[in-house]
């Protein structure tokens, strides 16, 4: 039988931006195990950006995302697992539809829990693509 060759595959991944905090939780997956990371998940045939961040979103924290827009892309390979991945990741801004909303945490089996940390505090270890962002000089905050 012919093998499946891997390709590329594309997530939305948010910044959910409270204040001066972006919403993180250690992951409990085999890619990035038990860093701190952002919510986000796979893109699904015929959703926009801004659908797939809100589903994800909601799967993930129970959270229910407001206004979102656009940051940037990064493009990467992860070699470093039995199975290699490749993602193009969109990365949005986000804010919640009610501020008040706490984070809950449906899926334990994938996440040790969300919580709100400070922009300037943030905790380690943060998963790679997000400790790249960070050291190169990132900001999702708006400019004022
Ligand atoms: N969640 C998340 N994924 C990220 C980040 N940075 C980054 O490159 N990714 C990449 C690697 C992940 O394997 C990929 C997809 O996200 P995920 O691993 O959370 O996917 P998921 O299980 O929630 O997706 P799904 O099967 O539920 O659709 O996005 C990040 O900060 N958070
Ligand atoms: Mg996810």
């Amino acid at each position: 039988m012919e093998e499946t060759q891997p390709v590329p595959r594309v997530g939305v991944v948010l910044f959910v931006l409270k204040g001066k905090s972006v919403l993180l939780g250690r992951r409990r997956a085999s890619i990035g195990e038990s860093t701190f990371a952002l919510p986000g998940g796979h893109l699904e045939f015929g959703e926009s950006f801004e659908e797939c961040g809100a589903r994800e979103l909601m799967e993930e924290t129970g959270l229910e995302m407001g206004k979102a827009d656009f940051l940037t892309v990064t493009n990467k390979v992860f070699l470093d697992k039995s199975k290699p991945c490749h993602y193009v990741i969109v990365f949005l801004r986000a804010v919640l539809a009610d501020p008040n909303q706490v984070p809950q945490n449906p899926e334990p089996d994938k996440c040790d829990g969300w919580d709100w940390y400070d922009w300037d505090n943030l905790p380690q270890p943060l998963f790679s693509t997000l400790d790249e962002m960070v050291r190169s000089g990132f900001n999702p905050f708006p400019s004022t």
